[in-house]
C-alpha cells in the first residue's frame, strides 16, 4: 500500500503572507500538493484508495490537544447548522496527524461516511483532501470533487481551515465536507467562506479562555480578522491572535514580553486601561480598539445556547422527515414485540437501552421514541459519551457551579442531565463511559437527585433515559469495564436494533430508503440492483444504505437505478470488484492507521522541539499538550529532548 510511507509536516509550513491570506476563500494551488503526492509519498491516482480508521479508545490518545475545541465547537457549531444543512455538508476537527477527531452533520442527509471519526485523512495516506493538506499547507484549503489525488474521493468536497490555539499554534482543522456530487462550485465556495469564519471564531474564543483574567484589546480590520491582543496589569503583551501578530509584524512564533506602548502610539502612553474604546495608531495607521479590562463584563459573546438543544447531532431540519418508531423497526417478526412495548413505556420513567451495531438506527430510533411520547414537548437532550473528551464528560453531564475549577465558564453549566429534566435523555455510546463516571451516573438514575460540582446544592430530575451503545454490553459487564448494576438500571426495556444483513424485510426498507432519499422523483430498482443489495453484507447498516442509495441516485439515468449505479464493494458474481469501491466502507486496517499517525505525530513532536531548541514547556505549548503528555509521548517514540538543543 503506497500510503505507508510516512506523512511529512516538517517540510512544509507555509505562513500566511498577509491577513488578507488567512480569510481567503481563493483556491490555494493543489499542484504543489498533487506533487507531493507523486514525488514525495510515492501514491499513484489511479489506484484505489482506501481509509484507514483507528478504533473510538486509539483515539482518545490523540485528542488532548483538541479537547477544548471539541467543546467549544458543540456551541459554536449551532451558529452554522442551518446553512450546512441546507448545503448537505457535515462538520469535522481533526488533529495535526489528519485524524477525524469528531463528525457532526447539520441534518442526517448531511452524513458523509468517509469522515467518522477514527478516519485518517493524511495527506501522504489519502492524497490531496482537505484536512491533510490544510495540515500541510497551514492554510484555508478547498478542495472540491475531481481536485483529490484519488478518484475514490472525487464524490467529496472539502473546506478545511486551520484551528489555532491561544499562542497561534496550528493544533488541528476544521473541514467542512460535503458528499454530494451535485454541489455546485459556487455554494462550495460560501460554504467555503463560513468554514474560515467559523475557524476564526473558535481560534478566537480559546485565545479568550487563555486570557479571560486579563485586560484584552479587541479590534476589527475590515469585514474580515478580529485582532485580539491580552496585556498584563503593567501593561506589557502576554499574547497576540494571529491577526494581530500579523498586523504588529511578529513573524516569529514566541511573544516577547513587552510593553504594549513600544509597539503602538497614542496620545498619552502609560495612563492605565479602562474598558471602553481606545484608538492605537501603528506605523502612521490608526485602529479602533474595545478594551475589556479583566473581571469586566465579557465582549466575547456567549453562544446562545437553547434548552433543548441537539447536543450530539442535531435534529434534522424537518421534523416530517423522521422516520417514526413503527418505520425505524419494520415489519421484521422479531421486532414486533419490541414495538408493542415501546409504544407502551415512551414517555415513562423506565430507561430504555437500545443495542445495535453502528449505523443500525439507534439514533433515529431514541429520537423516533422521544417524537411519539408524552415528553414530546419537553427537551430531547443528547450526549454521545465517546465524542466528549474523558476528562469533560463529568463536567459536561453533571454540570458545575459557577467557578468550580480552573477554566470553568465564569457562569458555571447546568449539565445534560438538567438541561433533559422533564424529557428524555438520549446517552448515546454508553459502553464507552469511564467507570468512575458510570458510578456517578448511577447514583443519580437511582436517586434522582444531581449535584453539579462546587453549586453546593442539590436538584431533583425527572428524566427518561435512552441510552445507546454499539458494543456487546453484557460482555463488557463480565469483562469489568462496564458496572453490571448500572447496566440493570439502564436496561428497563432492551431494543436489539438488528443489523440490516438480518432483517427480514430488507425489501421494504430499501424501497422506504428509496422513497425518502428520491424525494419527489419516481425512482425504480433494476432486479439486478435490488438483488445486489439483497446480497451486500451492510457493514455500515441503515447509514450506508442510505449513502449508497443517495449517490446511485444522482449516478442514475432515467430514474432507474441499475446494480451498476450502486457501486457496490462486492458484486454477486463471486464477489467481482465493481469500478468504485465505496471508500467509507472498505476494511479498516488500523496498523497502517496507527502507523501512519505514529510517524506523524513523531515528526510534528521533532519539529516543536526543533523549533524550542529542545525546551519542553514551549514546545509542550506549541503542541497543546500537557508536559506531563509531551514526556509520555517522547517515551513512546524514544526521542530525547536534549537532542534538539542547539
Ligand atoms: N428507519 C430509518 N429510516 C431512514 N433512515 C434511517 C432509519 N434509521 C436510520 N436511518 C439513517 O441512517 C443513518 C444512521 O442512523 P443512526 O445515526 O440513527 O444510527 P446509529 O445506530 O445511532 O449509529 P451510530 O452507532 O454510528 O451512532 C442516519 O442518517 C439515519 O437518518
Amino acid at each position: 500500500m503506497p500510503g505507508a510511507r510516512p506523512t511529512t509536516h516538517a517540510a512544509v509550513r507555509t505562513s500566511a503572507a498577509s491577513i488578507a491570506d488567512l480569510f481567503s476563500t481563493q483556491r490555494i494551488n493543489l499542484e504543489h500538493s498533487w506533487r507531493r503526492c507523486i514525488d514525495r509519498y510515492g501514491l499513484d491516482p489511479s489506484a484505489h484508495q482506501h481509509l484507514s480508521s483507528l478504533s473510538r479508545s486509539e483515539l482518545r490518545e490523540h485528542s488532548e490537544p483538541l479537547d477544548e475545541v471539541l467543546v467549544l465547537a458543540r456551541e459554536e457549531l449551532d451558529y452554522v447548522y442551518a446553512p450546512l444543512a441546507d448545503a448537505s455538508f457535515g462538520v469535522s476537527i481533526a488533529n495535526m496527524t489528519g485524524l477525524i477527531l469528531s463528525y457532526r452533520s447539520p441534518q442526517d442527509e448531511g452524513y458523509v461516511s468517509t469522515e467518522r471519526e477514527g478516519t485518517l485523512w493524511a495527506e501522504g495516506v489519502t492524497g490531496t483532501n482537505g484536512v491533510g493538506t490544510c495540515v500541510l499547507e497551514r492554510r484555508p484549503t478547498q478542495v472540491f470533487q475531481k481536485e483529490h489525488f484519488f478518484r475514490d474521493f472525487s464524490f467529496l468536497s472539502c473546506a478545511a481551515a486551520p484551528l489555532l490555539s491561544a499562542d497561534a499554534e496550528m493544533i488541528g482543522v476544521l473541514n467542512f465536507t460535503s458528499g454530494n456530487p451535485a454541489l455546485r462550485e459556487d455554494t462550495f465556495r460560501l460554504v467555503s467562506g463560513l468554514a474560515i469564519k467559523t475557524a476564526e471564531r473558535l481560534s478566537n474564543q480559546l485565545f479568550a479562555r487563555r486570557f479571560q483574567s486579563r485586560t484584552i484589546l479587541k479590534a476589527r480590520l475590515g469585514e474580515d480578522a478580529t485582532l485580539l491582543i491580552a496585556v498584563d496589569d503593567d501593561q506589557n503583551i502576554l499574547g497576540a491572535n494571529q491577526a494581530a501578530r500579523l498586523w504588529m509584524n511578529w513573524r516569529d512564533g514566541a511573544v516577547k514580553a513587552q510593553s504594549m506602548w513600544s509597539v503602538f502610539e497614542v496620545e498619552r502612553p502609560g495612563e492605565r486601561l479602562q474598558s471602553g474604546p481606545l484608538l492605537l495608531q501603528r506605523e502612521g495607521g490608526t485602529l479602533a480598539f474595545e478594551v475589556r479590562v479583566a473581571d469586566a463584563p465579557r465582549f466575547v459573546p456567549a453562544p446562545a445556547v437553547s434548552r433543548d438543544r441537539q447536543i450530539a447531532k442535531p435534529a434534522p431540519r424537518d421534523a416530517t422527515h423522521t422516520p417514526s418508531v413503527a418505520d425505524c423497526l419494520g415489519s421484521d417478526p422479531r421486532l414486533a414485540r419490541s414495538l408493542r412495548v415501546l409504544t407502551k413505556v415512551s414517555g415513562s420513567k423506565l430507561p430504555i437501552l437500545l443495542l445495535g451495531e453502528t449505523g443500525a438506527g439507534k439514533d433515529t430510533m431514541a429520537r423516533a421514541i422521544h417524537a411519539e411520547g408524552s415528553r414530546k414537548d419537553r427537551p430531547f437532550v443528547a450526549f454521545n459519551c465517546a465524542a466528549v473528551p474523558e476528562t469533560l464528560i463529568d463536567s459536561e453531564l453533571f454540570g458545575y457551579g459557577a467557578g468550580a475549577f480552573t477554566g470553568a465558564r465564569r457562569e458555571g453549566n447546568a449539565g445534560r442531565l438538567v438541561e433533559a429534566d422533564g424529557g428524555v435523555l438520549f446517552l448515546d455510546e454508553i459502553g464507552d463511559m469511564p467507570l468512575i463516571l458510570q458510578t456517578r451516573l448511577l447514583r443519580v438514575l437511582e436517586s434522582g437527585e444531581v449535584s453539579p460540582l462546587g453549586a453546593g446544592k442539590t436538584r431533583h430530575i425527572d428524566v427518561q433515559v435512552i441510552a445507546a451503545t454499539n458494543h456487546d454490553l453484557r460482555q463488557r459487564v463480565a469483562g469489568g469495564t462496564f458496572r453490571e448494576d448500572l447496566f440493570h438500571r439502564l436496561a428497563g426495556v432492551v431494543i436489539d436494533v438488528l443489523p440490516l444483513r438480518e432483517r427480514s424485510d430488507m425489501r421494504e426498507v430499501v424501497d422506504a430508503m428509496i422513497a425518502r432519499v428520491g424525494s419527489e422523483r419516481d425512482l425504480r430498482l433494476t432486479d439486478g440492483a435490488m438483488a445486489a443489495l439483497l446480497a451486500h453484507s451492510w457493514p455500515g447498516n441503515m447509514r450506508e444504505l442510505k449513502f449508497v442509495l443517495q449517490r446511485a441516485v444522482q449516478i442514475c439515468d432515467d430514474d432507474l437505478i441499475t446494480s451498476e449505479d450502486l457501486l457496490l464493494h462486492s458484486g454477486l458474481s463471486g464477489g467481482t470488484p465493481t469500478a468504485i469501491a465505496p471508500p467509507s466502507f472498505a476494511a479498516d486496517r488500523p496498523s497502517t492507521a496507527r502507523e501512519a499517525v505514529a510517524s506523524a505525530e513523531r515528526e510534528l513532536i521533532e519539529e516543536s522541539l526543533a523549533r524550542h531548541r529542545g525546551e519542553i514547556d514551549a514546545a509542550a505549548a506549541a503542541l497543546n499538550i500537557s508536559r506531563a503528555t509531551l514526556y509520555r509521548k517522547l517515551r513512546q517514540h524514544g526521542l530525547r529532548a536534549r537532542d534538539f538543543t542547539r
